[in-house]
């Protein structure tokens, strides 16, 4: 972590030249399996630094798996792992330990009645460069008080985490992996539970982080504002079935390649339930295999 303001987007302090021009994330040949459960399949992706690319895809399809992976959450009893994952070039492993890789889970294991208030939360995103004493320096406030600032929440810094709203904790979470200076960024299912407002305060935030060098992966399942959000998207369903411009995944003949329906079947109320909203109609996000 460099001293000094940070700066989303900006190589971290000894991270080599040739890794600025790799991708921010290359995934090859990427397999998990829960026991008996094929969540992943040979899953091949690239994301280049500076963008914002949709992870598209029905309940059960994935997604999760896929960010969990990236994260090195997918090791343990029963889970069985098998491809590459690198970040900027590097082994995944010591681009998270270096700050490289932000995370905001579909729901954080979060206890919301402590007693820690927004600011202390977005400070954990500085924990990596304190070293044991977690003394908070100066280059660490001025990070998160940037951060604060970037995701709109500088007014609430003293408000206790419980006394936030569902878009407000999620901009939180987003400020903490902005504070650690991550230059990928996962954020899984941000706009579930969150109105309109947070949902553009959000995406505004996720624009502003690809113009300035992040490159973010982002999971939704609403299908109508993609095309605001993201410059590409990957249609997963177990194995990546289509990574292209938004206007080209979202087509229906597409979408219905991994929601399992014809979604403008279902927009005329065929097939109604669970729908999601599309730009060309609705599209239920049920009915996966799994
Ligand atoms: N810990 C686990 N143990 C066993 N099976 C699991 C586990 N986690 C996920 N699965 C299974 O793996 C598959 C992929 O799940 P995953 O959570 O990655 O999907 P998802 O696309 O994120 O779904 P959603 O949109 O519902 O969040 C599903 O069939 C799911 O039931």
């Amino acid at each position: 972590m460099s001293g000094g303001r940070a700066v989303p987007g900006a190589p971290a302090a000894g991270t080599p030249a040739a890794a600025v021009a790799a991708p921010a994330l290359h995934v090859s040949g990427l397999t998990v399996r829960y026991r008996e459960v094929l969540a992943l399949e040979d899953v091949a992706l690239t994301l280049a630094p500076g963008t914002v690319t949709g992870l598209i895809g029905a309940n059960g399809s994935g997604k999760s798996t896929l960010f969990r992976s990236v994260m090195g959450m997918t090791r343990g009893t029963g889970v069985t792992w098998t491809g590459d994952v690198r970040v900027y070039g590097r082994d995944a492993d010591a681009a998270r330990k270096d700050g490289l890789v932000g995370y905001v889970p579909q729901s954080e294991d979060v206890d919301w009645a402590f007693p820690v208030d927004v600011r202390d939360v977005v400070t954990m995103g500085r924990y990596g460069g304190m070293g044991p004493t977690r003394r908070v320096r100066a280059q660490d406030r001025r990070a998160v008080a940037d951060a604060l600032d970037r995701v709109g929440l500088a007014d609430l810094a003293h408000r206790q985490i419980g006394r936030l709203s569902g878009g407000q904790r999620k901009r939180v979470f987003v400020a903490r992996a902005i504070a650690q200076g991550a230059r990928l960024l996962l954020l899984d299912e941000p706009f579930a539970g969150v109105d309109k407002v947070s949902e553009a305060q959000i995406t505004a935030v996720l624009r502003g982080l690809a113009a300035s060098g992040c490159a973010v992966l982002v999971s939704t399942h609403d299908l109508t504002s993609l095309p605001d959000l993201v410059d590409d998207a990957i249609l997963l369903q177990r194995r990546v079935i289509l990574t292209g411009p938004p206007d080209v995944v979202l087509r229906p003949e597409n979408l219905a390649r991994t929601f399992g329906i014809d979604p403008l079947a279902a927009s005329r109320g065929e097939d109604g339930a669970g729908a999601a909203r599309t730009p060309h109609g609705s599209a239920t996000t049920e009915g996966a295999t799994r």
